[in-house]
Formats: structure tokens, C-alpha cells, sequence
């Protein structure tokens, strides 16, 4: 049995410039009208593989940390204004000696979700480092999206809301703080990117631009414990 598909891949006009395609492919006990690829990035330990895990299955992975070696991926569709959107996300080692391993990977994606841990200063300081390699490595116009999690740990909380918000702004990419543990603006976090690739890819010409930073801001407050509501 076969069901439609539809995968959305990136590619470059003659003037260099990207431009999204909308290709129609079949597959196998899946169905959905458009595919993007995310990438999660940042420190190790800071929750990437965590994040994940409370998107895709809802659950929290607590316990012994075992680091990701090199990369690995998951699939979730989610619907978008009537359309089934499909993303494939890469979840990245965070310790240096898989950097070359996942720079490779950067190319393809189209948004990236670079994460923090707000009980780890360095995890925060190494943003500037984590956006430089981004501009080396990725696409012009990917999305970008900064995530403050552990945000359950109030105790241990070592940087402030305002100062992820103040570097978010810096770089002009949206921010939110988010805990894998709680669930508290996971689901958000990965609909806005979501919402934000399938405007890019569908968008006419004289349709508003899609406002992430105001479709963040709307939403965050509906968030609870498990995504919106
Ligand atoms: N309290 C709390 N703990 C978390 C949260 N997210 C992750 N953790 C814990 O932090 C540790 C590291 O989480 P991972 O998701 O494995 O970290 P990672 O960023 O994928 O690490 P690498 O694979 O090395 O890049 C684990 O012990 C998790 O249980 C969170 O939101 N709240």
C-alpha cells in the first residue's frame, strides 16, 4: 500500500538565492504534504536529546545522561493550517569531537533550534560561538530559533530570561525557555518553526508575512504542561 507525500526541498535559483520546491513523492504507512529539516544544536547536556524525546513521544527522558553519539533523527507530522507538515530532526552530539561529524549535516537544514541550559552559564556564553558556525555552515535563510531549557530548575537558574531575550534580539532570532522535563513550550517551540517553514513554502505573493516572534508571543502563555492547549 502506498500513500501520497509530498517533500518540500530546498534549492538554489541561478542568482543563488534559495528557493523552496514543492516535490510529490509515495511512501510507506506515512502521510504528508510538505517535509523540513531541523536541526537541534548547542552544548552537551543541555537537553537536546530531551527536547526530542518530550516532542515526539510526549515523555521525559530523566536519569542517567547518556551523551548522542554523532547524529540522529526523528520524525513528527504535525497538522499546519490543514496540511499535514512533516519534520525530520536532527539531534546533534553537543561534545566538540563530533563537531566535523554534524557540520556536514547543517547544509540541508532549514530551521535550526539552538538550546541552552539556564542552570549552565557556559552552555549560554557558547551561543555566540554555536551562531558562528552556523553562519559558516547553514543556509542563508534558515531559521533560527533560540531556546533557554531547563526551565523547571528554578533553583539552579544561573542566567536570566531577560539575558537570553537581550542576545535573541542581538541576533534577531526568537527565543523562549523551555523545559523538556514539564513540557513547558516544547510543542510551541516546534510548531512556530513549523508554521514559519510552511508560510515560507506556500506563501502567494500578496499573503502577509507570517510574524513568528507575535505567533510566539500569542501562544506562550496558552503552553502548559503537555504543549498547547
Ligand atoms: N530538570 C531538567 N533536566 C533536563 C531537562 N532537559 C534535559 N535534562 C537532563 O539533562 C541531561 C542531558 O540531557 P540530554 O537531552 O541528553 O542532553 P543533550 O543536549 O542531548 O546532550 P548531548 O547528546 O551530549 O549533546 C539529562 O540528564 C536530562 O535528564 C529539563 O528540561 N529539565
Amino acid at each position: 500500500m502506498s500513500t501520497r507525500k509530498t517533500s518540500l526541498t530546498d534549492k538554489q535559483t541561478k542568482n543563488g538565492t534559495s528557493k523552496y520546491v514543492l516535490e510529490r513523492c509515495a511512501s510507506i504507512n506515512e502521510y504528508y504534504d510538505i517535509s523540513f529539516k531541523v536541526m537541534l544544536l548547542g552544548d552537551s547536556a543541555v537537553g537536546k536529546t530531551c527536547v526530542l524525546v518530550r516532542f515526539k513521544d510526549g515523555a521525559f527522558l530523566g536519569g542517567n545522561f547518556i551523551a548522542t553519539v554523532g547524529i540522529d533523527f526523528r520524525n513528527k507530522v504535525v497538522d499546519v493550517d490543514n496540511l499535514k507538515v512533516k519534520l525530520q530532526i536532527w539531534d546533534t552530539a553537543g561534545q566538540e569531537r563530533f563537531r566535523s561529524v554534524t557540520h556536514a549535516y547543517y547544509r540541508d537544514a532549514q530551521a535550526l533550534l539552538l538550546l541552552y541550559d539556564i542552570t549552565n552559564k557556559p552552555s549560554f556564553d557558547n551561543i555566540r560561538a554555536w551562531l558562528t558556525e552556523i553562519h559558516e555552515y547553514a543556509q542563508k535563510d534558515v531559521v533560527i530559533m533560540l531556546l533557554g531549557n531547563k526551565s523547571d530548575m528554578t533553583a539552579e537558574r544561573v542566567v536570566k530570561t531577560e539575558d537570553g531575550e537581550n542576545l535573541a534580539k542581538e541576533y534577531g532570532v526568537p527565543f523562549m525557555e523551555t523545559s523538556a522535563k514539564t513540557g513547558v513550550n516544547v510543542e510551541l517551540a516546534f510548531l512556530a518553526i513549523a508554521k514559519e517553514l510552511k508560510h515560507r513554502a506556500t506563501q502567494q505573493p500578496n499573503e502577509p508575512k507570517f510574524q513568528i516572534h507575535d505567533y510566539i508571543e500569542s501562544q506562550k502563555h496558552k503552553s502548559g504542561c503537555c504543549g498547547l492547549m
